[in-house]
């Protein structure tokens, strides 16, 4: 699939010449043999079983640990000795952290029941209730839900911000919910349709190399978000207030989103007429507050990753369903004419969507894909609220809850393929499921992919609601199900 770069390799010329001929031959029947570290012994690593992790837990820890929670630590510290062993930069996991917090809740005398008088929504705030909230259980670190990234898109509104029901962020939630665990899902997982589990294997020993890229590509991206944080408020915005003009910048990236894609093969796209009066802010910028780089970073939620096998989010690779597997984008310097395009992994192609009026669309020819491998992260650049809200290609970026910024790909000059994936009208389409990972947007195949099928992503609710492929279902509270089929 992917034709990955041999940035990682080191050694001499004759070296890389010798690994760079083996992974040749090997890419004859495994297209991602060059992703394989060939000098990485894995005798070295200890076996799960013999990896000790007594000595990071508390006697009142080890003593709640299951069976299964253990096997799951001493799979986490596997994994981040592995990277070490290849010399990479990994996240230590957080049972390991000297000054982390104790898993076990303090035993406290039980809190009697609330009776109906005393339910929360009746009783006025005092110091003894907030006591009392405080002392039901919280949910253990490693057990966070699953959050779902949204992707921002203009929506008509005179004021406000759109906070988001419950009831719609249940149903977004259940969009692109992977299904239970079934008998013919297992079935594609196990046969990894189109691949070998041998070559799956080999896939796999190279995650650890993989997930360490994407560390690396985060701390590059937060070097570009402390830039635009230096920058001061973006896009004519004094922060926390409600701007009124559209800034040069803003002007620039519009124009780009109308411009036609210049590729042979792509459709030529209709240039998109802008009938909006001014463009005056409907969206007011949040506020945002300025983060000091130097303050302790706290346990964040998107240093986890979902297997939806468990059901469960891991911080590393899941140690039962194994690692996701990373197929990397070409790599293309930014600024080259249509980058996006350029980016494309092989056996991916832009072409016209399948779905009438769409553009173009992400297609997989050649070969099908099993699910868990993983795209991204999604390029662009960062942008606040008023390019983010109005460019029709960014997705949102939360910290704790908030959005913090945009990543924008109305570039092509700097953005990648992922910017041509469309949105899925129902779940039977949707095949691709997108996920925030340290501050970046991936998207992880959520079912086998058969050759010949243009991969589908799931927007977020608002947006799809925008594209008309939400509402119908959404007054009927269930999920979307297909409203106009139409076929390329
Ligand atoms: C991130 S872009 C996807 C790539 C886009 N098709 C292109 O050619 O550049 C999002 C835009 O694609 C179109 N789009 C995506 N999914 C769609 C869908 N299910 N139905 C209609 N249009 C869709 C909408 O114009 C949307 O604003």
């Amino acid at each position: 699939m992917a034709s990955v770069s041999s940035a990682s390799s080191s050694g001499s010329d004759d070296e890389n010449n010798d690994k760079q001929a083996a992974s040749t031959s090997a890419s004859s029947s495994n297209p991602f043999a060059s992703m394989i570290d060939t000098d990485f012994d894995m005798s070295k690593v200890p076996e799960t079983e013999d990896i000790r992790i007594e000595q990071y837990f508390s006697k009142e820890e080890l003593a709640e640990l299951t069976k299964i929670e253990m096997t799951r630590y001493r799979n986490m510290k596997r994994n981040y000795d592995v990277m070490r062993m290849l010399g990479l930069p990994g996240k230590k996991p957080y049972f390991m952290e000297k000054n982390r917090r104790s898993l076990v809740q303090p035993k406290e005398p039980p809190t009697p029941p609330l009776t109906s008088s005393e339910s929360e929504e009746d009783e006025e705030w005092t110091p003894e209730l907030e006591r009392k909230k405080n002392q039901r259980p919280k949910k253990p670190w490693f057990l966070l839900p699953p959050k779902k990234p949204r992707m921002s898109k203009p929506k008509p509104q005179t004021t406000g911000s759109h906070p988001k029901s419950k009831a719609k962020k249940k149903a977004e939630a259940t969009v692109s919910k992977a299904p239970e665990t079934d008998e013919s899902d297992d079935e594609g997982a196990k046969t990894f349709l189109g691949f070998q589990p041998e070559e799956v294997a080999e896939m796999q020993a190279d995650t650890a190399a993989s997930i360490a890229e994407l560390e690396k590509k985060m701390e590059e991206l937060e070097l570009e978000i402390q830039q635009w944080e230096a920058a001061g408020p973006q896009d004519g915005q004094e922060e926390g207030s409600e701007s009124d003009i559209s800034t040069d910048l803003e002007e620039e990236l519009l124009t780009t989103t109308l411009q036609p894609v210049k590729q042979q093969e792509l459709k030529k796209k209709e240039p998109v007429e802008d009938t909006e009066e001014p463009r005056k802010s409907r969206y007011p910028q949040r506020n945002i507050p300025r983060k000091d780089y130097k303050e302790v970073e706290l346990p964040d939620d998107d240093h986890y990753l979902y297997c939806e096998d468990c059901n469960e989010l891991y911080e590393g690779d899941c140690p039962v369903h194994g690692p996701l597997i990373v197929v990397k984008d070409k790599e293309v310097p930014k600024g080259v004419e249509n980058r996006a395009v350029h980016t494309l992994p092989d056996y991916l192609s832009v072409c016209p969507s399948k779905i009438k009026g769409a553009g173009d669309g992400v297609w997989l020819d050649g070969k099908a894909m099993p699910k868990n491998f993983v795209f991204g992260p999604y390029d662009g650049k960062i942008t606040g609220p008023e390019i983010g809200m109005t460019s029709g290609y960014a997705w949102q970026i939360s910290k704790n809850d908030k959005v913090k910024y945009y990543i924008d790909a109305t570039d092509i000059t700097k953005s990648s393929w992922m910017r041509y994936v469309n949105c899925a009208r129902n779940e039977e389409e949707q095949n691709l499921v997108a996920f925030q990972y340290y501050r970046n947007i991936y998207y992880r195949t959520y079912k086998p992919i058969p050759p010949g099928t243009e991969l589908m992503v799931w927007y977020g609710n608002e947006y799809a609601k925008d594209l008309g492929i939400f509402e119908e279902a959404e007054s009927k509270g269930e999920e979307p199900k297909q409203k106009n089929q139409s076929k390329a």
